[in-house]
């Protein structure tokens, strides 16, 4: 099986040239493993020619030893998922597209899943995926989120963008808008909690539509049976689900259940994994706050909010404890008690987000980091899909953490 390799030498805190350097290449060299290409990358755009052009050449079943965070791989499977393939003539790869992560960005949140840290920082932490390929383990699916933004004429085509972790709209989105503007200021994660506290205190315009998953429901999280059931909204015959907000939140997640080291703000997805092709939504809407309509002054309201999403946030760090939130009947919040959840933790096959026109930031959508403007009257449409089998893209692990 052809190999390349490929890393990122600015990504994270600019160490992969010497991380491969120390450590990756030696290993390889020890395996003897033969590598038919090393790229390391001289721009944005520079990795997902590498592999377009590799591809076209080869053909056949790929390994790619990738040293990079999340942006560098999304930008390769949106190269990739944008060419047809001379051979075939097909839009997506019919062979295998293995990756083994060496993690080297700022947030690692696919590897950082993948193998949830001890505090280990040691270079074998960061060396698994490769040993696993190594050994000659397998490697586990991606699950991919195909979000299609309508065209801008109908002369242009549609746009799609892939994520293999996230898809965001609202809070999430708007803090990755600002945080790159802060990555030479602030190189390592804080830029993202400097950029939350700008934005915390607003709330987004927009109609939502969840789409069912293959098994024709969509389904919610219930901390009392701590269980996923059908959500009241979706039945046999209309499963679609129709919501109102404000919005404050709304980010969903395909493969990861965190996306930093300690931010396990999908932690479903690893404590009931998914049985069918899904995304794992997270939503915060105001509006099931008790107190919602008892304040008059819209500003006084969003801030007081502001302490509750912060609240939620918080407990994302602490394993994923926001998914038990609840309102007290005074709008504390509280774990325990009877109360709405303050989060709606989501199950689904997919979601429309139709940000109303006179809402700028609800134009900000976010996949796996780059973000994307949703034009004026149009909407964001993301639906989860898994790859035909022995095609498609995957990553080496250990057998005890192969996801299927
Ligand atoms: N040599 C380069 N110079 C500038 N940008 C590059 C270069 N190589 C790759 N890039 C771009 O850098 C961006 C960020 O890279 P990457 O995601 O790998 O690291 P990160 O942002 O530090 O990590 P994470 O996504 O885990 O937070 C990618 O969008 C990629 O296109």
């Amino acid at each position: 099986m052809p190999v390349l390799v490929i890393y990122n030498p600015v990504c994270g805190d600019s160490n992969a040239g010497t991380f491969f350097k120390d450590h990756v290449f030696p290993l390889l060299h020890k395996f003897s493993i033969t590598i038919d290409k090393t790229v390391c990358t001289e721009s944005a755009g520079h990795a997902g020619n590498t592999v377009v052009e590799f591809l076209q050449t080869h053909e056949e079943d790929t390994s790619i030893i990738l040293g990079s965070g999340d942006g560098t791989l999304h930008e390769i499977i949106n190269a990739i998922s944008s060419i047809t393939f001379k051979k075939t003539g097909e839009r997506v790869p019919t062979s295998a597209i293995r990756f083994v992560l060496v993690p080297c960005g700022t947030a690692n949140a696919l590897y950082s899943s993948l193998f949830p840290p001890d505090d280990d920082e040691s270079p074998s932490y960061r060396l698994k995926s490769l040993d696993a390929y190594l050994v000659g383990s397998s490697a586990t699916p991606l699950t991919l989120a195909f979000t299609t933004l309508s065209p801008s004429s109908t002369f242009s085509p549609p746009l799609t963008t892939i994520s293999a972790v996230v898809t965001s709209t609202a809070l999430h989105a708007s803090i990755l808008h600002d945080s790159e503007s802060l990555r030479k200021e602030i190189p390592g994660i804080d830029r993202f909690k400097s950029a939350a506290r700008k934005n915390i205190t607003r709330w987004y315009h927009s109609s939502v539509r969840l789409l069912p998953t293959s098994i024709g429901r969509v389904e919610i999280y219930d901390p009392n049976t701590k269980s996923f059931i059908p959500h009241m909204d979706s039945c046999e015959g209309d499963p679609n689900v129709e919501m109102q907000g404000p919005f404050v939140y709304f980010l969903s997640t395909v493969n990861v259940d965190r996306l930093e080291t300690n931010f396990a703000i999908s932690p479903l997805t690893r404590s009931i994994p998914p049985k069918h092709t899904s995304l794992d939504l997270v939503i915060i809407r105001p509006n099931r706050d008790p107190v919602y309509n008892t304040q008059t002054d819209i500003q006084q309201r969003r801030v007081l909010f502001a302490n509750k999403t912060a609240q939620v946030l918080s407990a994302a760090y602490q394993a994923g404890n926001h998914v038990n939130l609840r309102y007290g009947e005074d709008g504390e919040v509280i774990t325990g008690g009877n109360g709405l959840t303050v989060v709606e933790y989501i199950r689904c096959g997919g979601w429309e987000w139709i940000p109303e026109d006179i809402d700028e930031k609800a134009h900000l959508l976010c996949s796996d980091g780059t973000i994307f403007n949703i034009n004026k009257g149009e909407k964001a449409v993301c639906v989860a899909s898994r790859p035909k089998e022995n095609a498609g893209f995957s990553v080496y692990v250990p057998k005890e953490v192969l996801i299927q």
